[in-house]
């Protein structure tokens, strides 16, 4: 049924031949349909466009469930017979799952007319694409779109903003390829995420519907200092591109895209960092997500983790039970003025990394306590709706050696008799004194690091489960190649793209071989996390 608040579309936008200049921006006057009736070929498009939406799921990754395989590939749980040895090389083989066949760079054709990477592009440089524009030869004005349609500026100070954001995404943001979980950011989390220290309120783009004012449309920026390897760059960060499922195919997303750049642009800022689970021109590095059963049969039940072959759902729980109780001594909650040796830490922790943000300290504040410990949010850990919980190891002098953190993502689960959530918990950032000293390329580094990440996520693991968890998902960026394995994470079948608007830079590594196996020696040159 139609929703009778949304006008359908069928007379215009949908009339794509597939053209850059077929979106629902309000076409050149002869291009305008006259009436709805007018276009039978445009009908047809429709049908071929279902189709072919039914075929390209446009998942982000981060929600898809574990594999088979996965569940069997932890090296700390390697079976000891030379048989099973090889039936799990098998399934972690058949398990490698390559990101969906990209389209030529032709058929990207809102992609190819933007100033990204080209996929055969060969780069002998690193920096940006087009260089020469000054806010000045940007348009004052927005995009044009359809009457029916119109721009709007959301004021996320205002708590029913935040709602409609969260309605919006609740209901269209990105799911699985099978349509089984979607993501469920909550309002409170929108808040964080959106109104990062300094953020441009013009950078939070709605498309609403004129006449009933309704949100159907949503993207959003950040301000972010970047550094590519040794060049820092200001940069927007861009999130939460959502379109209502009414309205998708029609080429709407390409129009907020250009509209966010335009506002983005007049303020004077060229580059932009972004991140889909979709391969567009062209990845910098793409990451794996890996995750951690913390309550194998909910996961089980919701269709997350299926029942690996030859095994029993009491080994599979047996198999993910964790202690009680953390290891580390002195590892707490981090409280506000933590801050300085944090900032410290962290910073001299991911000047390692060739692609990692340049915060300042108020910024980690934000990113790492949000409100919690202020005057009007106290810093409870049990709080039912925090979105961020950060850990610090304090040693007998008084100093923070380690920090570990992560945050509140839950998933819808669609259609399920028993359960309408999944909780995850989601790895954020982390650093540690040990092998800190030492390059990153440095044997003992890596042992060093090695030891201490395994007991500093246990921990981790053991704090999430505390807190009600269903499951740790991470990436493979940062070390983490280091210790997912042994502390049973098992590969997922979702990849994340990082991406540079106007700036070519050498591909980064994303943490994980082309045999599947993780990269434990180079580990991923990504140090940035995205939400
Ligand atoms: C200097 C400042 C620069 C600032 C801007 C920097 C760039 C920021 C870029 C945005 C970063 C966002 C980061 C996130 O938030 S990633 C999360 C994206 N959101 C979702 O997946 C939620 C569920 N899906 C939807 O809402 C829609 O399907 C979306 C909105 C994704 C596409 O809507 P729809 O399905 O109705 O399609 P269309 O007919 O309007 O448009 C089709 C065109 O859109 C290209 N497309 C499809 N998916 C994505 C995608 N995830 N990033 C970029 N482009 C994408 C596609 O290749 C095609 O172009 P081309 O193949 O013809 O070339």
């Amino acid at each position: 049924m139609v929703d009778p608040t949304m006008p359908t579309l069928e007379n215009h936008a949908e009339s794509s031949s597939d053209e850059e200049d077929d979106e629902v921006g309000a076409p050149a006057a002869e291009e305008q349909p006259s009436s709805p009736t007018e276009n039978s070929k445009q009908k047809k498009k429709k049908k071929k466009n279902k189709k072919k939406k039914a075929k390209s799921a446009d998942a982000d990754g981060g929600i898809g469930s574990e594999t088979t395989a996965a569940t069997n590939s932890s090296s700390a749980n390697a079976p000891s017979s030379n048989r099973q040895m090889s039936i799990e090389e098998l399934l972690r083989q058949l398990a490698v799952q390559e990101q969906p066949q990209k389209k030529t760079m032709e058929d990207y054709k809102f992609w190819k007319t933007q100033p990204v990477t080209k996929f055969d592009e060969k780069i002998d440089d690193e920096g940006p694409i087009e260089g020469d524009k000054t806010p000045d030869d940007i348009p004052n004005t927005p995009y044009p779109l359809l009457n029916e349609f119109e721009w709007d500026t959301m004021d996320l100070a205002n708590p029913d903003v935040i709602k409609e954001i969260f309605d919006l995404l609740y209901g269209n943001y990105v799911e699985d390829s099978d349509s089984t979980f979607r993501f469920n950011y909550s309002p409170r989390f929108l808040d964080w995420a959106l109104r990062a220290p300094d953020f441009r309120p013009e950078w939070h783009v709605g498309v609403r519907v004129s006449g009933t004012k309704k949100l159907v449309a949503f993207i959003s920026g950040i301000p972010v200092r970047l550094r590519v390897r040794n060049t820092t760059i200001t940069a927007a960060e861009i999130n939460f591109l959502c379109i209502h499922k009414k309205l998708r195919s029609k080429r709407l997303a390409p129009l907020l895209i250009k509209e966010v750049t335009r506002r983005v642009n007049k303020q004077g800022i060229w580059q932009a960092l972004y991140t889909a689970g979709v391969v567009l021109p062209k990845p910098v590095s793409t990451c794996r997500y890996y995750h951690r059963s913390l309550n194998w049969s909910k996961l089980n039940e919701v269709g997350f983790s299926p029942l690996p072959p030859g095994t029993t759902k009491a080994k599979m729980i047996a198999k993910y039970k964790l202690p009680i109780n953390t290891s580390i001594p002195g590892l707490r909650l981090m409280r506000r003025d933590d801050i300085g040796q944090v900032y410290d830490l962290l910073v001299a922790y991911l000047n390692k990394f060739e692609l990692a943000p340049v915060f300042g300290k108020e910024e980690l504040l934000h990113w790492l306590m949000h409100d919690y410990g202020t005057e009007s949010v106290s810093n409870d850990e049990k709080d039912k709706d925090r979105v961020v919980w950060a850990y610090v190891v304090e040693n007998a002098d008084g100093l923070i050696t380690d920090l570990v953190s992560f945050y509140s993502l839950p998933s819808t689960v669609i259609g399920n008799p028993t359960h309408d959530n999944l909780l995850a918990a989601y790895q954020f950032y982390y650093a540690s004194t040990a092998g800190l000293a030492l390059p990153r390329t440095h044997p003992e580094c890596a042992t060093l690091l090695k030891n201490r990440l395994l007991v500093l996520f246990n921990d981790a693991l053991v704090l999430a489960k505390n807190l009600g968890f269903d499951v740790f998902n991470a990436l493979t960026l940062l070390d983490n190649p280091l210790f997912l394995d042994d502390i049973k994470f098992g590969a997922g079948d979702g990849y994340l793209n990082y991406y540079l608007f106007n700036y070519k830079a050498f591909p980064i590594d994303g943490g994980y071989r082309e045999d599947g196996k993780l990269e434990v020696e180079k580990r991923s040159g990504v140090g940035v996390i995205m939400l």
